[in-house]
């Protein structure tokens, strides 16, 4: 998908020294000046590993959430939790220390900095210590049974479920294993550094014991040249038709919730996720055309059918009826797509490897239009032949956070308590 970080120059330690040395700028370097430029150059550059856009920050604070509209970083950690208190006062004081433990971690800042006793855990698991932010970003999403679980109204909140917050419904030919699927509240937490978002998934996850226990976790990776799409385990492009990250008036119609929404939905959107298994074997052994039928598009350029260039406008007509892009264009609905690839070993029956895609989609109204191209892809997509969806689940995320508030503040304070 478009990346579209500026990547800034910088040196490496390294290459800064042997730039002074050569530069020959009529500077004689004896034993003591060179310790001089070594201390310099420690101080102002980094390390390759810590070079380019990985030192950058992503603000936490603002109208929407960061990481959906965020150039997609490289390394993703999804974890989904279900409550295990029905005590509303508990669980505001799960999402004050979750909003806390962002806003650190988003700027670089160790978890409980400055305070530090020998005979306590440390409150910072600490593996990120000696890496960068790298673009990390929080994401949390709400899911249905937060709002009602069981015919039950834990929380009081009931009355302020979205307006299209539900199970996404059965679709044919999918295989859910309930390991994968729902839960009451999403974290998505993405980097460019994957310690740094493991990091971060961590520590959400060591701040919820005893009020929510996790109930599955997901990683994944995605890696573009930076303004490139990247490419699917499929060696396809992926995202090609997602509007740039940089189209306000595109999010407005497609990503953010409408005004019709309970207030804590504004500037917020829905994200659907389909944990979808790819069969790497049976595709590596079809042919080139069997796999670009598959899509509708050239596997080298991105190309649609008919066109020679990757962003080329798509004449449908030219695609296979069956292929997965004629039957999305034919909703006539847009979607905004941010999945990552996975890799989780070997299929133990099969011996096949174990990997596909963990979709993600953000939309303003999945009712209209997710759940309907989903439904028409589960019943005649070509893709079907090599693909098993595996997980599903739906949250809604709430909208940005102000400085001074809290995750979910808008839905467990209010009028209705
Ligand atoms: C219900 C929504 C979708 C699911 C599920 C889905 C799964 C899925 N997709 C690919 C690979 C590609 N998808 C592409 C385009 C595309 N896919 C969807 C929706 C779902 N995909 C849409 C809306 C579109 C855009 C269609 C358009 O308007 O042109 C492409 C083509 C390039 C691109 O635009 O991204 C590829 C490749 C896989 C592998 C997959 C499940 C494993
Ligand atoms: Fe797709």
């Amino acid at each position: 998908m478009p990346n579209t970080t500026a990547k800034p120059t910088k040196y490496s330690r390294r290459e800064m020294l042997k730039m002074s040395a050569l530069a020959g700028a009529g500077i004689a370097v004896g034993a003591s000046g060179l310790g001089t430029i070594t201390a310099i150059a420690d101080k102002l550059f980094v390390s390759p590993a810590e070079n380019d856009d990985k030192k950058q920050t992503v603000p936490f604070y603002g109208a929407h959430q960061a990481g959906i509209i965020t150039p997609q970083q490289s390394y993703s950690y999804t974890a989904s939790f279900n409550l295990l208190t029905d005590d509303r006062q508990q669980v505001i004081k799960l999402f004050k220390k979750w909003t806390e433990i962002a806003a650190a971690m988003t700027v670089g800042q160790e978890i409980g900095s400055g305070f530090s006793n020998d005979w306590l855990p440390p409150k910072d698991t600490g593996e990120a210590e000696d890496l960068s932010t790298a673009n990390l970003t929080i994401t949390y999403g709400l899911g249905s049974t937060f709002f009602r679980k069981d015919g039950k109204d834990r929380f009081g909140v009931a009355s302020r479920k979205p307006k299209y917050l539900r199970d996404i419904p059965k679709m044919p030919g999918e295989a859910l294993d309930e390991a994968y699927t729902g839960g009451d509240i999403c974290i998505q937490v993405c980097a460019d550094i994957q310690q740094t978002a493991f990091h971060a998934i961590r520590n959400f996850i060591k701040n919820a014991i005893g009020t929510a226990e996790v109930k599955w976790i997901q990683g994944g990776f995605l890696s573009a040249p930076t303004g490139k799409t990247g490419r699917n385990l499929f060696g396809f492009k992926d995202g090609t038709a997602n509007r740039s990250v940089k189209d306000k008036s595109g999010h407005q119609k497609i990503i953010w919730a409408d005004s019709s929404e309970p207030s804590w939905m504004i500037g917020g959107t829905y994200m659907a996720i389909r944990k979808i298994k790819m069969f790497l074997e049976v595709w590596d052994r079809s042919s080139l055309k069997d796999q670009e039928d598959t899509f509708g598009r050239k596997k080298d350029s991105g190309a649609a059918y008919g066109n020679v260039k990757e962003h080329q406008e798509v004449n449908a007509e030219k695609l296979p009826a069956n292929s997965h892009v004629r039957l999305a264009k034919s909703m006539k609905q847009e979607i905004f797509r941010r999945g990552y690839s996975y890799t989780d070993g070997i299929d133990q029956k099969t011996g096949s490897i174990n990997a596909g895609l963990f979709f993600i989609s953000f939309q303003q109204n999945p009712d209209k239009q997710f759940i309907p191209m989903l439904k028409l892809m589960s019943q005649k997509d070509k893709l079907n032949e090599y693909t098993k969806h595996i997980g599903s689940a739906l949250f809604a995320c709430p909208g940005g956070i102000k400085k001074g508030q809290y995750m979910a503040q808008g839905i467990l304070e209010g009028s209705i308590f």
